[in-house]
């Protein structure tokens, strides 16, 4: 039976949208069935599409500088999206409220959705019960492998785990790229580290943090991963902010404006973060920002905690993630999975290996 053509509708193309750009313009090289032809694309200040739904993907990018077109309104994508002449798949590569939001009509108009985006599934447990049950009528698929631990493949196996009938009890572990960047370059195992704020800088430059580094360093990144993980294992966790969460914001930074100023600032408070390290170093020991699900009893936790310098997670390198699941099946010796968890590269490559999985389904 022959493939049938698949439109792709992409919403951000920062970071991560360029990288997956660029993965998209191979894939569809190295396996030309089903046809791929991109159809919408727009950051929030500009949009490219027209009225035979087809874009050239190689010059898209400059395309899209040069237009002249605004973004449509999301209920407007919808409906251009639902008169396509062929199956769509939106991928929305922002960190916006306002596209997550949109995931319940955009589905149940039949248009499969993927994304890095966490604010869908760690959003009110209402817009998650909305978006599978969007799905689940509709027939439209929704994947999110990147919103936790980007490429890594931390979500598909923890499906794998509770849909074999596996029992999980515990997922603990580093779940930020951002805070193990920082954490292993300003407290490293051996040596003196570099300054907290100037890491924080390179963190941002390299392309780990969010768009506003303050949703890294509050706390909120984290627990929006763990709020996605504890539900999946079957905790209907209400929101992000419904369990303890420490932020590293310093109190004297909290109520400026823009995340420019935030950058500017930091550096004033260096000395707080020179004291952490510092108690830990005391014991012997390295601090790192870490996270947990308790399943039994239902506690879940993020923030500072001292590790002995020859401990997994203190041995971390780069922007690693370590993330270990403990279940009935696996026993005391948990299964781990760890590698780079951010960055444009390999947070795309869960986004297209998550439409190759919509590919395999809808076309
Ligand atoms: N970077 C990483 O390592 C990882 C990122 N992620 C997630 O991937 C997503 C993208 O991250 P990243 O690429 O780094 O972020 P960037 O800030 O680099 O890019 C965001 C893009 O989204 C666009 N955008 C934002 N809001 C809207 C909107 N309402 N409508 C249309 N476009 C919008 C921005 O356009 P404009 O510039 O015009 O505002 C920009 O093009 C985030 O959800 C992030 O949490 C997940 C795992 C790892
Ligand atoms: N800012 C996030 C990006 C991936 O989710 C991180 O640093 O982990
Ligand atoms: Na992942």
């Amino acid at each position: 039976m022959a493939a049938h053509n698949v439109s792709i509708a992409i919403i951000g193309a920062g970071g991560v949208g360029k990288c997956f750009l660029s993965q998209l313009e191979a894939l569809s090289k190295r396996r030309p069935t089903p046809k791929l032809s991109l159809c919408y694309i727009s950051t929030s200040k500009k949009a490219l599409f027209n009225a035979d739904y087809s874009l050239p993907v190689e010059s898209v990018l400059q395309d899209l500088a040069a237009s002249s077109k605004d973004p449509m309104s999301l209920s407007q994508v919808a409906d251009y999206l639902a008169t396509a002449p062929s199956k769509v798949v939106l991928v929305d590569n922002t960190s916006s409220q306002d596209v997550a939001d949109t995931y319940p009509l955009f589905l149940s108009r039949g248009i499969s959705i993927v994304t890095p985006n966490k604010k869908a599934f760690s959003g009110p447990y209402k817009l998650w019960q909305d978006i599978f049950t969007a799905a689940a009528t509709s027939g439209a698929k929704v994947y999110h492998e990147s919103s936790v631990g980007a490429g890594l493949p931390v979500i598909s196996t923890l499906k794998d785990l509770v849909d074999t009938g596996d029992e999980v009890t515990k997922i603990e572990g580093v779940f930020s790229g951002t805070m193990s960047f920082l954490f292993n370059s300003f407290a490293p195992v051996e040596g003196s580290g570099g300054q907290w704020s100037a890491e924080v800088k390179k963190a941002k430059e390299l392309g780990y943090t969010e768009p506003d580094p303050r949703d890294d360093l509050n706390g909120l990144d984290v627990a929006r991963k763990l709020t996605i993980l504890a539900r999946l294992a079957g905790l209907p966790v209400e929101s992000p902010t419904s369990f303890p969460v420490q932020s590293l914001i310093p109190k004297e930074l909290e109520s400026v404006s823009s995340g420019d100023e935030f950058l500017q600032r930091l550096h004033e408070f260096d000395s707080q973060m020179e004291e952490t390290k510092a108690a830990a170093q005391q014991k012997g020991k390295v601090v790192r920002f870490v996270g947990s699900i308790d399943v039994a009893t239902k506690a879940v936790k993020v923030g500072l905690e001292e590790f002995d310098k020859s401990h997994p997670i203190a041995a971390l390198k780069g922007s690693d993630n370590i993330i270990s699941f403990y279940t009935k099946r696996y026993g005391a010796n948990p299964l781990i999975i760890q590698g780079a968890g951010a960055g444009g590269e390999v947070t795309a490559m869960g986004v297209t290996s998550d439409l190759l999985k919509v590919l395999s389904q809808i076309s």
